[in-house]
């Protein structure tokens, strides 16, 4: 997936589906659309709905389905069964409440074998391994225990405030750095100094990570089982980000690096509370080889999961601020009414400050950075809604189709934080939980991520009036986002000026 394809890990399965769907070309033909079979575009030979899709951003062409076919569309793509899941009650039907069944993913056994990307949690099959990460990294992430990072999340946007004053316009760069550096405190206790550049440990991880996500994208998925021999490129010629081997000792050092850092760290004693130090000392009799790679894969996986995801929610949280002048004023009035203009929120301030929680909430839903999920799989077969499901089908959460429901959000393309308000003002219930996906494999990230992004918005809109850029005459210049999609889909450059409200 791209841009359309490529939601956070999103794109990693459907990166596998595209491998596993070249792979199944020997089953060429499928047979007629039965009865059971829920409604979906008529197939083509071999290629099924491939060619019908929008290789940029799948989710709208997902989403027209859904006008004509309904909640649940059948698309066969290369023999490989594929379901797109439309609503937020046909997924918690099949992925919360059947999770037994639809917690698996596809095959991505190409992109382990030959590029070192089978440590991730999110490809990991429904097995025994995948329990065992779900297990260590879950512990420390739960929505209480996460708390005890709330000093760390503070004190990188204190440094994320400071740096957007020093070069507002580089603000994805340190968006970017943000995220990376919170995470590799908060999971490693490896502290990035202020002003440090030349981290090698958050530039290898960094590194690594970029490379990552330019694979799973599925375009390239589908080059490398055509070309295998794009495997052998040089990594220092041209399509040298194919070569195998580079990419396979990349994400080892990057699994390996901090890993190795805080164990030693631990072992003399020197360790700060962090996920992996307390994960070490809560297992500390059983860690043999298997789970020592177990930890040191898991909490790899949760950085590679948390620093485009978080970073990009707040790229998103930028254009809107700039497209919506008077949403940013009403909860900047309500930040200068409830907190002064002395000091920056914190956390203490998050139940004063419901419009800014609203804001969250919109970021999170307006723009979601994965619109096509991360697609499950089923480990056996199923009817749902009289419809036959086949072990081992790809079952698509269209997301973005689920932000977009007009009769739960109205005007769904508009930036409206008042829809997450009752009449009195308060919050409703609706924490829009189902961009982290869903049952058995929804984000473990999530109390993390929404603490980070929360605090960060809370401070820019105190500190910062964001605004469009004027060109020479003085009128405002609509800005013009350039989307990338990889693993997560969001805006990455856009012209907008940010001012420190003060001046
Ligand atoms: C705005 C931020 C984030 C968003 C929108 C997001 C979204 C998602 C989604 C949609 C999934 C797939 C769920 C499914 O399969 O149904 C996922 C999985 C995952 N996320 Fe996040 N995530 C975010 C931040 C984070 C952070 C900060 C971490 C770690 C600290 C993290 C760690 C993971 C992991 C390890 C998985 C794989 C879970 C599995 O397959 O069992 N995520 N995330």
């Amino acid at each position: 997936m791209d841009p359309g394809t490529t939601s956070p890990f999103f794109l990693l399965a459907n990166a596998a589906a595209v491998a596993a769907a070249v792979a199944a070309v020997a089953r060429i033909y499928r047979q007629p659309r039965s009865k059971s079979c829920p409604p979906g575009p008529t197939p083509l030979p071999v290629l099924g709905c491939a060619l019908q899709i929008d290789t940029q951003q799948p989710w709208l062409t997902f989403s027209e389905w859904k006008e004509v076919y309904g909640d649940i569309v059948y698309c066969p793509i290369f023999g490989q069964d594929v379901f797109v899941v439309n609503t937020e009650k046909a997924a918690e039907d099949l992925f919360d409440k059947r999770s037994g069944n639809y917690s698996d993913r596809m095959d991505t056994s190409v992109l382990a074998k030959y590029y070192g990307l089978g440590y991730h949690t999110g490809q990991s099959r429904h097995n025994d391994t995948w329990r065992a990460h779900r297990r260590v990294v879950q512990q420390g992430l739960r929505r209480e225990p996460v708390e005890v990072y709330r000093p760390v999340q503070l004190r990188r946007t204190h440094d994320l405030i400071k740096s957007l004053r020093e070069s507002p316009s580089q603000y994805w760069h340190h968006f970017k750095r943000f995220s990376g550096t919170t995470i590799l405190e908060v999971v490693y206790d490896h502290s990035v100094s202020e002003n440090d550049e030349d981290d090698p440990v958050l530039k290898e991880i960094s590194d690594a990570n970029d490379l990552s996500i330019f694979l799973l994208a599925p375009g390239k998925i589908l080059c490398l089982s055509i070309f295998p021999f794009l495997r052998y490129i040089p990594s220092w010629f041209l399509g040298g980000q194919f070569n195998s081997a580079f990419c396979r000792k990349q994400q080892e050092t990057m699994l390996d690096l901090p890993y190795n850092e805080i164990k030693s760290k631990v072992a003399g004693g020197g360790a700060s509370r962090c996920l992996v130090a307390d994960a070490l000392e809560r297992y500390d009799d059983q860690i043999d080889k298997d789970f020592d790679k177990t930890l040191r894969d898991a909490f790899g996986s949760a950085y590679a999961a948390g620093e485009e995801t978080t970073g990009s929610t707040l790229m998103i949280f930028i254009l809107a601020m700039v497209l919506s002048p008077h949403v940013q004023k009403r909860a900047q009035s309500e930040i200068d009414t409830f907190i002064g203009t002395g000091r920056l929120p914190n956390f203490d301030d998050w139940a004063g400050l419901p419009y800014v929680e609203a804001v969250l909430r919109e970021t999170l839903r307006w723009y979601t950075v994965v619109p096509q999920g991360l697609p499950h799989a089923a480990s056996g077969e199923d009817v749902y809604r009289g419809y036959h499901i086949p072990k081992g089908s790809v079952i698509v959460p269209n997301v973005w189709a689920m932000t977009r429901n007009p009769e739960k959000y109205p005007s769904p393309s508009e930036f409206k934080p008042e829809r997450f308000l009752d009449d009195e003002g308060n919050l409703t219930r609706d924490e829009v939980d189902f961009v982290f996906g869903f049952g058995r494999r929804v984000c473990p990230g999530r109390y993390l991520a929404r603490a980070s992004i929360w605090v960060a918005i809370a401070c820019i809109l105190a500190e910062f009036n964001i605004e469009k850029d004027k060109d020479a005459e003085g009128r405002p210049i609509e800005p013009e986002p350039e989307w990338v999609h990889g693993l997560t889909s969001a805006p990455r450059s856009f012209s907008c000026n940010i001012v420190p409200r003060s001046l």
